[in-house]
């Protein structure tokens, strides 16, 4: 079959990737910061955090609104702070919204994010948070840094204030369109993702699998986004190869039995990374 005039080709952005020089350290491959997890959804912020450590970030650290959490057992390495000491945190990169909830301490977090000078990806109820707030908005548009945004159809409509229905139309337009609102680099996710940017091009994706449609696969997702940035890649390039990553990951599990049915997202960051290591970042 003839591939698609805008398809993205991760293997090629994978291939491209330079290796890690012999005398790394951790400071070389930057810091992340997730801040989410309002009561109930802690999970979401550890998945996010999980991986953005799986996919190579130097320094993870993670920050969630139900007070208490101060260590993920299944991941000790993860640094677990309170959501102001997350913001007053040197980080290359601040992604914010997987179970973070729509409360006004969200939004409040939410409004100093966006003055953070790190690189700022935003999700879940960030971004519905985002779509109910013309001052937010605003303070969208003032960053100097790169944002990125990671909706799912739902999320996407409630951005561009339509219906899901227009949205699944046709992706592209509205991947495009929420570039040019929020001035922002955006996945506009599902089966076959759109990244696109404030360039007007855009790419789809073509991995991934009806496994991919379980909760807390979008939390990995925006993991694996930041990890890439904080490692040095540029917000087009990094949305594209996660994308990839993704669902490459679910289709290589897919092969091995794992999946569709009962794919969980913790698998899917395992295998992802296994993929990522065939070229080392
Ligand atoms: N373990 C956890 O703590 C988890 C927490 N989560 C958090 O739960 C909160 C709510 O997120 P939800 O996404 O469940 O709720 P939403 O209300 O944002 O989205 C659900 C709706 O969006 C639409 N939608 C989503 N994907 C679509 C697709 N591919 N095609 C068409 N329509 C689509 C559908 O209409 C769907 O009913 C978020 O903050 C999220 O981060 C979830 O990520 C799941 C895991
Ligand atoms: N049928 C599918 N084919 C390919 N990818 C899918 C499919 N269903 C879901 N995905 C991917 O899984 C992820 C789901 O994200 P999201 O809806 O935000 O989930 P959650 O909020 O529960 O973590 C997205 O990256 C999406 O592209």
């Amino acid at each position: 079959m003839k591939p698609h005039t805008n398809q993205l080709i991760g293997k090629a952005i994978l291939d491209a990737l330079p290796t890690r020089p012999l005398d790394s350290n951790k400071g070389n491959f930057g810091s992340v910061g997730i801040l989410g997890g309002a009561p109930g959804m802690t999970g979401a912020v550890l998945l996010a955090a999980r991986a953005a450590l799986h996919l190579g970030a130097g320094k993870t650290y993670a920050a969630s609104l139900s007070s208490g959490i101060t260590l993920d057992c299944m991941q000790p390495e993860i640094m677990l702070l309170d959501p102001s000491q997350l913001l007053d945190t040197a980080l290359t990169v601040l992604a914010v919204g997987p179970g973070l909830g729509q409360s006004e301490q969200a939004r409040q977090l939410l409004e100093s994010a966006l003055k953070n000078p790190a690189i700022l990806v935003l999700d879940a109820d960030a971004l519905n948070l985002l779509a109910a707030s013309p001052d937010l908005k605003n303070l969208t548009l003032a960053r100097t840094s790169p944002t990125l945004l990671t909706p799912h159809p739902g999320e996407a409509a409630r951005l561009l204030a339509c219906d899901t229905k227009t949205i699944q139309r046709d992706r592209p337009a509205a991947a495009l369109q929420l570039a040019e609102k929020y001035c922002a680099w955006v996945v506009l996710k599902g089966a076959g993702s759109i990244c696109t940017g404030p360039g007007k091009e855009w790419r789809i994706n073509t991995t991934g699998n009806p496994g991919l449609s379980s909760a807390g696969m979008g939390d990995v997702l925006t993991g694996m986004v930041a990890a890439l940035l904080a490692q040095g890649l540029e917000p087009f390039a990094a949305l594209q190869l996660a994308a990839y990553l993704h669902g490459a990951a679910a289709d290589a599990l897919l092969l091995q039995g794992i999946g569709p049915v009962g794919l969980t997202a913790s698998e899917v960051m395992l295998e992802a990374r296994k993929i990522l290591n065939q070229r080392a970042i």
